[in-house]
């Protein structure tokens, strides 16, 4: 997956618009797991809108497999509210996503299960999202993303809503799932330990306009689930480097909340 050189201005009622992305240079090689970090407002939720096809780059190019993408069953998308379908059970939410790939209604239905098992959901195929907690609805959109076996998994702070502990669960359950399954990830998340724990790679990002500041290799031994990958001193070195740039990222941006507060240097 390529960008180069990619802008985008939204319009917007006070006349001037919104320099979303300016000039975003991005490549991300075949089975590479990316988190995308920085200040709200910096862009991360364009650049995967535009990965997926659902909005278009105003000047520079971006191209999935050498070509212009567009929305359909190679890119999955978990996004930080469920959305789920409310009537439908959590064998129907994933047979739903599944209805133009596989027509036929038996192989559509084992797929969705497969997937569902594979989210730990077994036990759940009929039950209805009301009827679950908030980790297990994320599971069930994991699943609905993951199951059209897509060549690029886009997330957009998938867990941001779910509790401490099962966001933990849910971290590790993903990592397992993508080793099985090794597309592309792009990853959107405020978090820099979730950013560090997940990804090969780790895009910071800044705003005003939205660029990409740097990319630095987490360097990390996998399976990252098979220790303590915290205590690391390559974690914990990553993660002083990374709360020091974003603090000064939002200090110094006077639309920020944070604007000039003296809020110490050390993490
Ligand atoms: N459809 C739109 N119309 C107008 N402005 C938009 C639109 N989408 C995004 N923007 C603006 O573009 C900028 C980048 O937005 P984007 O959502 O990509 O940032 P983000 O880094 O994902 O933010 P956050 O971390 O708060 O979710 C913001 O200033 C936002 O207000």
């Amino acid at each position: 997956m390529v960008l180069q050189g990619v802008s985008k201005t939204f319009s917007s009622n006070k006349g001037s618009g919104t320099v979303a992305l300016k000039d975003v240079d991005l490549s991300v090689r075949d089975g590479a797991f990316v988190s995308l970090l920085g200040p709200s407002g910096c862009g991360k939720t364009t650049v995967l809108r535009m990965v997926n096809g659902l909005i278009k780059p105003d000047s520079g190019s971006v191209l999935v497999s050498g070509k212009v993408p567009e929305p359909g069953p190679d890119m999955g998308f978990v996004f930080q509210s469920f959305r789920l379908i409310p009537w439908s059970s959590v064998r129907g939410n994933v047979e739903f996503a599944l209805a133009d790939l596989l027509p036929d209604k038996a192989e559509r239905r084992e797929r969705a299960d497969r997937y569902i098992e594979l989210v730990g959901l077994k036990r759940f195929g009929d039950a209805y999202p009301s009827e679950l907690s908030g980790g297990m609805r994320q599971r069930v959109a994991l699943a609905r993303a993951l199951a059209t076996e897509p060549k690029i998994l886009l997330m957009d702070e998938p867990f941001a809503s779910i509790d401490a502990q099962t966001r933990e669960l849910m971290q590790i359950e993903l990592m397992r799932l993508w080793t099985v399954r090794r597309s592309v990830a792009l990853f959107v998340t405020h978090s820099v330990d979730e950013a560090i724990l997940l990804a090969d790679q780790v895009v910071l990002m800044g705003p005003r306009p939205g660029r990409i500041l740097e990319v630095i290799d987490v360097g990390l031994e996998r399976p990252r689930w098979s220790y303590d990958v915290r205590a690391e001193p390559r974690f914990i070195e990553l993660r002083a480097y990374l709360w020091d740039r974003i603090r000064t990222l939002v200090l110094t941006d006077p639309e920020s909340d944070f604007y000039g507060r003296d809020l110490g240097s050390a993490v």
